[in-house]
């Protein structure tokens, strides 16, 4: 389990993260979501013991990281996938990992297998591997001391369309025999297909997070008629609010109760399903800050 608990971080005057809580539970895959610069990797930084918070504290199964005693057993880290060393072959950068963490020789060769590294791959030196084979040797390297815990830092980034199906693979199942997996992404889109709880950060703080379904949820309902007045007055005598969207009306209320208004007045909806606007929304109005602030920098 990983507990993150009121953590901030300032550089001089510049609060990169502030007052970040969050917790993520065995069995799921916990997406952390943000544009970039937004403080994802400062927190996973400081989750990991490589950055010291300004306030706060995090822990991984109950113990602030530095302090676990053979890490890469609990622990799988993968923060920045071009940080290897250079000038080692894959299976070497394995090899001595296995060492440091004390583990059967043998576990190299299987994490290469596991990660679709075969033996010409394994063989090169990572200077010469592609970001892809770079984040495929990097998972490999986190996943070596069979920990129950993953934290990953985009991992998905230079993986073509098929490397990214078969991590999110990796990780549901990693997840589903038990595993915690907290992974950072600024798409919305890769994230929401593997993970079961979004936390979503925007200029350092938490805006939004919970339960997948949920938060795309909005808690609203998006409805589109043959006849958008008819509708709306429908809506309107059924006592329920509904604004614009581009696509038709969102309503807060659920599909029921808004095909049930339209019946009673005898309109003809078009489409009637879950808005999935609501995070979208969010995620591009915090986008469009964070780059509308880089512009003025
Ligand atoms: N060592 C540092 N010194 C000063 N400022 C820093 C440092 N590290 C990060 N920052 C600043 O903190 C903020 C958060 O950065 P962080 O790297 O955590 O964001 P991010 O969400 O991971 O984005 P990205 O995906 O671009 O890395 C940014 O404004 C960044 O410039």
């Amino acid at each position: 389990m990983i507990s993150v608990e009121n953590l901030s971080k300032r550089y001089g005057r510049h609060q990169a993260v502030d007052d970040v809580s969050f917790r993520c539970e065995p069995g799921t895959v916990t997406g952390f979501l943000g544009p970039n610069g937004a403080g994802k990797s400062t927190t996973l930084r400081m989750l990991c013991g490589l950055t010291p918070p300004t306030a706060g504290r995090a822990s991984v199964g109950g113990r602030a990281y530095r302090d676990l005693p053979n890490p890469g057993r609990e622990v799988g880290v993968l923060l920045d996938a071009s940080a290897q060393h250079a000038g080692r072959t894959g299976r070497e950068a394995l090899a001595v990992a296995a060492q440091t963490m004390g583990l059967d020789r043998r576990e190299v060769g299987a994490k290469l297998d596991l990660v679709g590294l075969d033996a010409a791959a394994a063989r090169r030196r990572v200077r010469a591997y592609s970001l892809g084979m770079r984040q495929r040797l990097g998972l490999a390297l986190a996943l070596l001391g069979d920990p129950r815990v993953l934290i990953l830092d985009e991992p998905a980034n230079g993986l073509d369309p098929e490397g990214i199906f078969w991590m999110r693979g990796l990780l549901r199942d990693f997840a589903d025999r038990g595993g915690t997996v907290l992974l950072s992404s600024h798409l919305l889109r890769e994230v929401e297909a593997v993970a079961d709880r979004l936390v979503v950060i925007g200029g350092g703080r938490i805006v939004a997070q919970g339960d997948k379904a949920e938060l795309l949820a909005g808690g609203g309902t998006l409805v589109r008629a043959r006849d958008t007045g008819a509708l709306r007055r429908a809506l309107d005598a059924a006592g329920l609010g509904a604004r614009e969207a581009t696509d038709g009306l969102v309503v807060r209320a659920d599909s029921e109760a808004v095909g049930q208004a339209a019946a009673d007045a005898g309109v003809v909806l078009t489409e009637l399903r879950p808005d999935d606007g609501g995070l979208e929304q969010l995620f591009l109005s915090l986008t469009a800050a964070e780059s509308s602030k880089e512009a003025g920098k």
